[in-house]
């Protein structure tokens, strides 16, 4: 790699790196948004005597991410699951 290509890979990362803040920044805006839209059905099945927690809900969701992103998809699923209606 010459000192020219150094120089254009450094700004090549720098310029990758913006764009992967922004869309981190637009990921966590849409977590925060479906943490919002999952406490309203949540709360809303407690107050007409549900409980929080729908496991056979909670399996289709986990099954849209595998499929969508493979076993590491299930682990981000649970994680947005935690995120959305606490531990269990
Ligand atoms: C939002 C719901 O309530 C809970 C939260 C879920 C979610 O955040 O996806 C899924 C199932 C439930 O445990 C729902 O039943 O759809």
């Amino acid at each position: 790699m010459t000192i020219t290509d150094a120089a254009e890979a450094t700004e090549l990362i720098a310029g990758a790196r913006e764009r992967i803040d922004a869309l981190d920044d637009r990921i966590i805006g849409l977590v925060q948004e479906r943490m919002a839209v999952s406490a309203v059905v949540q709360e809303t099945r407690i107050a007409s005597g549900g409980r929080r927690v729908n496991l056979s809900r909670e399996l289709e969701v986990l099954s849209h991410y595998r499929d969508a992103l493979g076993r590491p998809g299930t682990s981000l699923a649970m994680t947005l699951l935690e995120l959305c209606r606490g531990r269990i």
